[in-house]
């Protein structure tokens, strides 16, 4: 975990922007609980009043006005405990409505670096877990162990000798609440990976299904999921052992001590030292006191939960602050310029492709092939800024990619992955990306250039068709060509293709080939990956890329034999001399 002092300055500004107002609510809530704790004394003053003044002198006056002035103070206690809950309540929410977004877009991102679905989805939970702890009895308990010295101050000068006893009382529940910490701390951090890694394979099964149902592994994978969950399962008990025996012994102990303050107050009484209505103001009073230290012994586990959440949250938070925010660039019209880029697997530091160098002007179309595990998608990440380069540098018109804004360079580019992914939503809303004033007619052409407008309109619902989870209700070849819509959507200077015709039938190409001259002719740039050279014929540059270099790159006639075919030769035969800048 980065250290205050480490912070940049932007990402103290992020830090302080998630933090603003909650010291001064601390303090607030602080300054409520004092209020409240001093006003639950109510309860001892007024037996002590009544066993010592009412029943003594047998006065039924006195006798109401104390129990008027109880009921009065009891509502004021009552008012100061319902502003104390619904300010925590409110600021579990405002955290939630902070943090919920940021947490969100850290939980889009993470797959990108490598992490699993349920590592990122955890972000979206730690922040159910603050705001639920903050709506618990936790916080309140929390805020009362400070003021725990009223208490025994009180107890203290009714008689010293049971001002002890109580001290020595809270002493050492305080003493086990602190080695409740210590054990459940290490054990909750246990806990939550292997509950991570349980849910990791619940959801690896559940992408598979299809898969294991073919080939009847599903009992296998099953046991798998087993295993892990009875990992996580028998770390959970240890922990949850570990609190309930410490919320057990702190009960207990509580009970001890009253019943101890009331034979010590009894003994005190016998040797005249102390009043009959003294005992019973000590026995409720140390009861008081000790209360929060129990109830925050029983809520040690869901503390510590939170806590650990809130930190990886302000960590998430920290951590996007950008160290200024981008400037606005005009929109990109004339070259893509690649140089000496080298790109990293994120997470590992594993270079997969080294060295590459090119440029495209507006209006060319490059083909990249090569080998399987070449490095083609690596490129195609780099390009798109899906994965930052570890060296060199990519730019569009002279400026970097990292230069501009997320969502204004999103602008300019049209990206079809490999493995073609649409959201749960209706055809149009997957094509215009969500925009949330989309042009209509902008849609259908884009729809149109992708060769797919007149399968949308034959489907009942048309461009409002819901296409379920991951796009399931099309077939592959249909998915793929919407994800080309997707991609043209907007006219973007560069449109990136991995493998957009893996699924196409000879319609579907015949497609494709009119949407690459479609982008070269309004002055666009088409980055196409290719296994099958029909993918190629409207690419007027080839570059091959094998063995995490690009061993070639020059027009597609000197590149390719008539019938498309590579003359390239392996890699290490190839060097980067081959690598010819277009004419
Ligand atoms: N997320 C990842 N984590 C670790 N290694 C990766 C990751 N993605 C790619 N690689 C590695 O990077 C290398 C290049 O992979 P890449 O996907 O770029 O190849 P490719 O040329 O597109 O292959 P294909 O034609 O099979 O799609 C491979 O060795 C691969 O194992």
């Amino acid at each position: 975990m980065a250290k205050p002092k480490e912070l940049s300055s932007a990402k103290r500004r992020n830090l302080a922007e998630l933090t603003r107002g909650l010291r001064g609510v601390a303090i607030f809530l602080f300054l409520v609980s004092g209020m409240i704790n001093i006003l639950a004394l109510t309860g001892s003053l007024y037996m002590m009043q009544i066993y010592d003044r009412a029943l003594t002198s047998g006065s039924i006056p006195t006798l109401l006005l104390l129990s008027a002035l109880a009921a009065g103070l009891y509502l004021f206690q009552g008012c100061f405990d319902v502003i104390r809950s619904q300010v925590l309540v409110r600021v579990g929410a405002r955290l939630d409505k902070k943090i919920a977004p940021l947490a969100h877009r850290v939980a889009i991102d993470m797959p990108r670096f490598g992490f699993s679905t349920s590592e990122a989805l955890e972000r979206g939970r730690d922040v159910d877990t603050v705001r639920g702890f903050l709506g618990s009895q936790g916080p309140s308990a929390l805020f009362d162990l400070p003021w725990m010295p009223i208490y025994l101050v009180f107890i203290y000068f009714l008689h010293p000798l049971l001002g002890a006893l109580t001290f020595a009382g809270a002493f050492v529940l305080t003493i086990m609440t602190v080695v409740s910490e210590v054990l459940t701390k290490r054990l909750s951090i246990a806990t939550r990976k292997a509950a991570m890694a349980r849910n990791t394979i619940a959801d690896c099964n559940a992408r598979n299904a299809e898969v294991l149902k073919a080939m009847g592994f599903a009992d296998r994978a099953v046991s798998r999921f087993n295993i892990a969950n009875g990992e996580h399962l028998e770390l959970q008990t240890k922990a949850n052992d570990i609190t309930g025996n410490f919320a057990a012994v702190s009960r207990v102990l509580r009970m001890l001590l009253q019943s101890a303050v009331l034979g010590l107050g009894a003994y005190l009484t016998i040797k005249n030292e102390l009043s009959a209505g003294a005992i019973i103001a000590c026995s409720v009073a140390s009861a008081r006191a000790l209360a929060p230290v129990d109830l925050a012994i029983g809520n040690w586990k869901s503390f510590i939960a939170a806590r650990m959440a809130y930190h990886r949250l302000r960590d998430t938070v920290v951590a996007l602050a950008s160290a200024d925010e981008p400037m606005q660039l005009p929109a990109p019209k004339n070259r893509l310029t690649v140089e000496k880029a080298t790109i990293a697997v994120p997470g590992t530091g594993q270079i997969v492709l080294s060295d590459v160098s090119f440029e495209l002007e507006a209006g060319q179309a490059l083909g990249v092939i090569g080998p399987s595990a070449g490095g083609k998608t690596t490129l195609v990440r780099a390009l798109t800024g899906i994965w930052p380069l570890l060296r060199g540098s990519a730019r569009l018109d002279g400026a970097d990619l990292s230069q501009w804004r997320e969502d204004e360079i999103g602008r300019h580019i049209g990206y079809l992955p490999q493995e073609v992914s649409l959201m749960d939503a209706t055809i149009e809303e997957n094509i215009c990306r969500f925009e949330p004033q989309p042009d209509y007619r902008k849609v259908v052409e884009a729809a149109k250039a992708a060769g797919v407008h007149e399968m949308i309109v034959k489907l009942p619902d048309g461009y409002r068709t819901q296409l379920g989870p991951q796009g399931s209700s099309l077939s592959a070849g249909q998915r793929q060509r919407v994800a080309l819509a997707r991609a043209l959507y907007g006219n973007p200077f560069i449109v990136v293709m991995d493998e957009p015709n893996s699924n196409l039938d000879g319609e579907g190409e015949t497609a494709l080939t009119a949407a690459i001259e479609g982008i070269s002719a309004r002055g666009g740039i088409t980055v196409v990956i290719a296994h099958r050279p029909s993918a190629l014929v409207a690419v007027d540059l080839v570059a091959i890329v094998q063995g995490g270099r690009m061993v070639a790159f020059g027009k597609k006639q000197d590149i390719m034999t008539p019938g498309l075919q590579p003359q390239a030769r392996p890699a290490a035969e190839e060097p980067q001399e081959l690598i010819r800048r277009p004419a």
